[in-house]
C-alpha cells in the first residue's frame, strides 16, 4: 500500500503515523487481531508487553509473515477454503491480512470478493465459527440501539455498510449471511482506497428470509420466519438508521444487496436526509458508465447517438440506465425525457411497454415504451428486439446465464462496429455471456467489460484485456472521499465527478485493446482520484464539514494519502486501559466491541 505519511500531516484528524496506544499485554494482545503483529513483536515489544516465553524466538519482519501465509494459503485446496483461511488470518492479524491481499492483489481478490465471497455466503451458517458485526432482529427494534452501542464514542465511526440479504450478488435470498456481504465490502474499502479498518461497522438488518432451504435448515442462524414487508420492515430501518447517526453522526451509510422492493426506495427517502449510498444503483451506474465513456471513445461514437439496451431492468440495470440518462442529458444537451428515448429495458415479460405499468417498479417506469411503437413486433425475445433497435450497447444484469446468444451477438454486430457487451451479473457463472465467446463471435470487434473478473482473452493472436466492470473499483474512492470531506449528503454532482475521475484513469483511452477500466491492482492510486474528484465537488457544492481541505490538486491528494490507512505494524505505546486513548481524537474511552483498546 506504500504510506505519504510525512509528519506535515501528523495533525489531520485520520493521520495514522502516530504510535498506537497500547493498554493490552500478553496473550489478549495477542488474541486482538488488530494490535497483534505475532512473530513481528520486537524483542522491546515482549519485554515491555508481557509476551517474553509467549513466541518463538525468532523475530520476523511482516514480509517474511507475509511469504509464509501465502504458502498457507496456497496449501488449501479450494478457493472456499482459501476464503475461509483468509478469514481465519483477519480474526488473528489484520495487518498481516491486509499485506498479504495486497501482496497478491490480483490472485486473492476473487476470493475474498465475488465470486467466492458468494459461495461463502451461501455456506454462512454452516461454516460459522464466529460472529462479525451487528445482527438487527426485525422484531426486536427496541434492542437496536444496545446493539449498535460499544463501537467507541461519536466521533469513532466513519463508515458502516449495511445489508439486509435479500438479493447478495445474483445469488438471492442469503437472509442473515448478507452480513458477509457487509464485512467483504468494508474488507474492500481498507484495501482498495485506506479507509480505517477500525473505524466502521458492518451491519445486516435480519428481516427473515423467503429462502426455504434456510427455512428448513437445522442449522440456519437467522430468523425463520417469511421476510417482514411494509410497516415493521421500515421501522426496522428507520431506527437503525437514526441511531446510528445518533450515535456516530459522522458515519457514511452504505447499503449494499437490499431486494428490488426496497433499495431505490430507501435509497431515495434517505438521500436528500443524511450521506448514503447505495453501491448496486449507484456503484454500479458509475464504474458501467465510466466504462462506456471509454468505450465511446475507442468506437468513435458520441453520446448523443447511442441506442442502449438494459437486459435485466432490478436495482442495477435501472440504476446504470439512470447513469447513463443523466450522461445522455448533460453531455447532448437533452432533456432527460429525450435522453430516455435513447435507453430501452428488458426484464423476465420482455421489453418494458408503457400497458404493463401496474407491474412496473417506480425505477422502471420512465424506461417502458410506447406500445403502439411495437404493435405487431416481438416484444418477448431479445433477438427480435436487438433486430428492431439495433443497439450500440448491450448490458446485462438479468442474473440469467449466457442468455446473449451467438445470434443475438452476431445481430449486434451487423449494426454497430465495434458493439459495446457488458455482461455484469455476478457471480461468474451467471455471466450473461462469456468473454472468448463474445470476441469470436464478433471477431475481436467488441468491447467488453465483465462483473467479476477474467484473464485476458487471446483471438487471432491478439490479446484483448477484459476489464472488470464491478462497483469495487468505484465505490471505495466515492467512500473515502465522503468521510474524509464529512460530506452531508452524497449528491449526483458527486457521482458525475467519480465517474469522470475513473474514466479518466482506463487503459483503452492510451491502448484500445486494454481496459476500458483501469486495473483493480492500481485501485488505492484510483480511489486517491475518485476521492479528490468527490472532495472538490463536494466543496464546491458546500457540503463537506471537514475545515482545512486543501484547494490545490497535489496538496489535496497529499492530504487524502496522509489518511489512508496501511497494512504496515506500528509503533505501539503502552497505556494502562483507563488511559487508553482514541487515535482520531485523541480521548480517553476503550475501543469498544472490536478490541478492548483504542485504534
Ligand atoms: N458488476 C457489478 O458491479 C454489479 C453486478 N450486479 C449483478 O447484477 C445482477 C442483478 O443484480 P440486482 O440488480 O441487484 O438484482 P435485481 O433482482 O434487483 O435485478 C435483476 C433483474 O433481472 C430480471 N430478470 C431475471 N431473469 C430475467 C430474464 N430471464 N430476462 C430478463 N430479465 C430478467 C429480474 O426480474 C430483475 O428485475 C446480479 O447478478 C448482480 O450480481 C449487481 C450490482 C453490481
Ligand atoms: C458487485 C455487486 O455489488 C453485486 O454483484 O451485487
Ligand atoms: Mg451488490
Amino acid at each position: 500500500m506504500g504510506g505519504n505519511k510525512t509528519t506535515e500531516f501528523s495533525h489531520l484528524p485520520l493521520a495514522t503515523n502516530r504510535p498506537m496506544e497500547c493498554a493490552l499485554t500478553g496473550s489478549e494482545l495477542l488474541s486482538c487481531a488488530y494490535l497483534n503483529k505475532g512473530s513481528a513483536f520486537t524483542e522491546k515489544e515482549r519485554d515491555e508487553f508481557g509476551l517474553t516465553g509467549l513466541l518463538p524466538s525468532n523475530v520476523q519482519s511482516l514480509e517474511e509473515q507475509s511469504k509464509r501465509a501465502y504458502s498457507q494459503f496456497q496449501s488449501r485446496s479450494d478457493n472456499l477454503a482459501k476464503n475461509t483461511f483468509m478469514t481465519s488470518l483477519k480474526e488473528q492479524n489484520e495487518v498481516l491480512y491486509y499485506k498479504l491481499l495486497q501482496d497478491h492483489l490480483k490472485e486473492m481478490f476473487p476470493i475474498i470478493y465475488t465470486p467466492t465471497e458468494g459461495e461463502a455466503i451461501s455456506n454462512y451458517s454452516s461454516l460459522f465459527r464466529r460472529p462479525e458485526g451487528v445482527f438487527l432482529n426485525v422484531n426486536e427494534p427496541q434492542k437496536v440501539e444496545q446493539s449498535l452501542s460499544g463501537w467507541g464514542g461519536p466521533e469513532d465511526i466513519d463508515l458502516i455498510v449495511v445489508s439486509d440479504g435479500e438479493q447478495i450478488l445474483g445469488i438471492g435470498d442469503q437472509g442473515v449471511g448478507g452480513i458477509l456481504i457487509s464485512i467483504a465490502k468494508l474488507a474492500i474499502y481498507t484495501l482498495c482506497a485506506g479507509i480505517h479498518p477500525h473505524r466502521t461497522i458492518p451491519v445486516v438488518l435480519d428481516t427473515g428470509t423467503n429462502n426455504e432451504d434456510f427455512l428448513k435448515d437445522d442449522l440456519y442462524l437467522g430468523l425463520k420466519q417469511k421476510r417482514v414487508r411494509g410497516e415493521k420492515y421500515d421501522k426496522l430501518v428507520d431506527t437503525f438508521i437514526k441511531t446510528a447517526k445518533e450515535k456516530y453522526p459522522n458515519a457514511y451509510i452504505h447499503f449494499e444487496d437490499f431486494g428490488l422492493p426496497n433499495a431505490r426506495r430507501i435509497l431515495d427517502e434517505y438521500t436528500p436526509k443524511i450521506a448514503c449510498f447505495n453501491d448496486d444503483v449507484q456503484g454500479t451506474g458509475c464504474v458501467t458508465l465510466a466504462a462506456i465513456y471509454a468505450a465511446l471513445k475507442v468506437a468513435k461514437l458520441e453520446m448523443k447517438d447511442i441506442r442502449v439496451l438494459m437486459y435485466g431492468a432490478g436495482t442495477a440495470g435501472t440504476g446504470i440506465a439512470d447513469q447513463i440518462a443523466d450522461a445522455i442529458a448533460v453531455e447532448s444537451d437533452k432533456s432527460r425525457e429525450d435522453a430516455l428515448k435513447q435507453i430501452w429495458c428488458v426484464d423476465k415479460p420482455g421489453l418494458l411497454l408503457q400497458s404493463m405499468k401496474d407491474d412496473l417498479t417506480p425505477a422502471q417506469h420512465p424506461y417502458a415504451r410506447k406500445d403502439e411503437e411495437w404493435k405487431g413486433k416481438k416484444t418477448d425475445s431479445l433477438l427480435e428486439i436487438v433486430k428492431e433497435v439495433k443497439p450500440h450497447i448491450l448490458i446485462g444484469t438479468s442474473t440469467k446465464p449466457k442468455s446473449f446468444t451467438e445470434d443475438i451477438v452476431k445481430e449486434m454486430a451487423k449494426n454497430t462496429d465495434r458493439p459495446i457487451i457488458f455482461p455484469l451479473s455476478n457471480p461468474t457463472k451467471l455471466h450473461e455471456a462469456d468473454p472468448a465467446d463474445l470476441f469470436k463471435w464478433t471477431e475481436g470487434k467488441c468491447l467488453m467489460a465483465t462483473g467479476s473478473p477474467f484473464d485476458p482473452v487471446e483471438y487471432k493472436g491478439t490479446k484483448y484485456v477484459v476489464a472488470e466492470c464491478n462497483n469495487s473499483t468505484t465505490f471505495p474512492g466515492i467512500g473515502l472521499g465522503a468521510v474524509l470531506s464529512r460530506a452531508k449528503l452524497m449528491s449526483p454532482p458527486l457521482l458525475v465527478a467519480a465517474t469522470k475521475a475513473l474514466a479518466a484513469q482506463a487503459p483503452a483511452l492510451k491502448d484500445p485493446n486494454d481496459g476500458l477500466l483501469p486495473d483493480v491492482i492500481n485501485v488505492r492510486d484510483i480511489s486517491v482520484k475518485i476521492a479528490a474528484a468527490v472532495i472538490k465537488k463536494a466543496k464546491e457544492e458546500k457540503l463537506t464539514q471537514q475545515e482545512g481541505i486543501p484547494d490545490k490538486d497535489e496538496e489535496l491528494e497529499k492530504w487524502i494519502r496522509a489518511q489512508m490507512w496501511d497494512a504496515e505494524y506500528r509503533t505501539l505505546k503502552k497505556v494502562e486501559h483507563h488511559q487508553a486513548t482514541r487515535e482520531a481524537k485523541g480521548e480517553a474511552g476503550p475501543k469498544g466491541k472490536k478490541s478492548k483498546t483504542q485504534n
